[in-house]
C-alpha cells in the first residue's frame, strides 16, 4: 500500500449548524456543502472544502455513534481522524493486519461513496487514520 492523498481531516462536533458557522465566520471558508445523515457510520456528515483538502464535520447520529464517547470526552468537539486515500481498501485492510496493526472492523461506505476501513490510535501513534478508496472520478 502507499499512502495516497489528504482526503479529509475529521472533526467532531456536537453541533454541525455551530461549526459551520465558525469554518464560514471566522475561517473564511466559502464553499461548505449540504449536510447529511450516514446511517452506516452513525454519524450526520458536513464538507467544508479548503483549497487542497476537505474538513469533514461529524456529529453523533444515533444511539451507537462511534464519536459519542470522544465528545464526552471533548465536549467543545476536536480533532478525530485523518483520512488518506489508497486504491485498494480490502489490499489495504489485509497489509495493515499482517502488519501487526488493528482494522476497526469491515470496509463500509464512507461519506464520498466508497468504502472506508479505520486503524486503531494505539497502532498509529495515537492518530485515528480513516483509509478510503479513491472514487473512479478521482474524487472532489
Ligand atoms: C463518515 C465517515 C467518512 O469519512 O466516510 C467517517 O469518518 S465516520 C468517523 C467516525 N467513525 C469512527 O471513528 C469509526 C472507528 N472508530 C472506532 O471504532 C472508535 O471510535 C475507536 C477509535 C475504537 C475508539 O473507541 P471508543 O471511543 O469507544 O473507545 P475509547 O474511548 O475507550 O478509546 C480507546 C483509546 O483510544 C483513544 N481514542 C479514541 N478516539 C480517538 C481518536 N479519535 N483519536 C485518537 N485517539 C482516540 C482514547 O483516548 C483511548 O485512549 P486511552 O486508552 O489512552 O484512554
Ligand atoms: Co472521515
Amino acid at each position: 500500500m502507499t499512502i495516497g492523498r489528504l482526503n479529509h481531516v475529521g472533526v467532531a462536533t456536537p453541533s454541525i449548524e455551530k461549526s459551520i458557522a465558525l469554518y464560514r465566520d471566522l475561517m473564511g471558508a466559502t464553499k461548505i456543502h449540504e449536510p447529511f445523515d450516514l446511517p452506516p457510520q452513525g454519524v450526520r456528515v458536513c464538507f467544508v472544502d479548503t483549497p487542497n483538502s476537505q474538513i469533514e464535520l461529524i456529529e453523533p447520529l444515533g444511539e451507537n455513534s462511534p464519536i459519542l464517547k470522544f465528545l464526552e470526552k471533548n465536549p467543545l468537539g476536536g480533532q478525530h481522524h485523518v483520512c488518506f486515500e489508497v486504491h485498494d481498501i480490502h489490499a489495504a485492510k489485509a497489509e495493515m493486519e499482517a502488519k501487526g496493526a488493528k482494522v476497526l472492523g469491515e470496509p463500509r461506505i464512507g461519506a464520498h461513496g466508497t468504502p472506508v476501513i479505520f486503524v486503531h490510535p494505539k497502532d498509529m501513534g495515537g492518530v485515528l487514520v480513516e483509509l478510503m478508496e479513491t472514487p473512479k472520478d478521482g474524487g472532489h
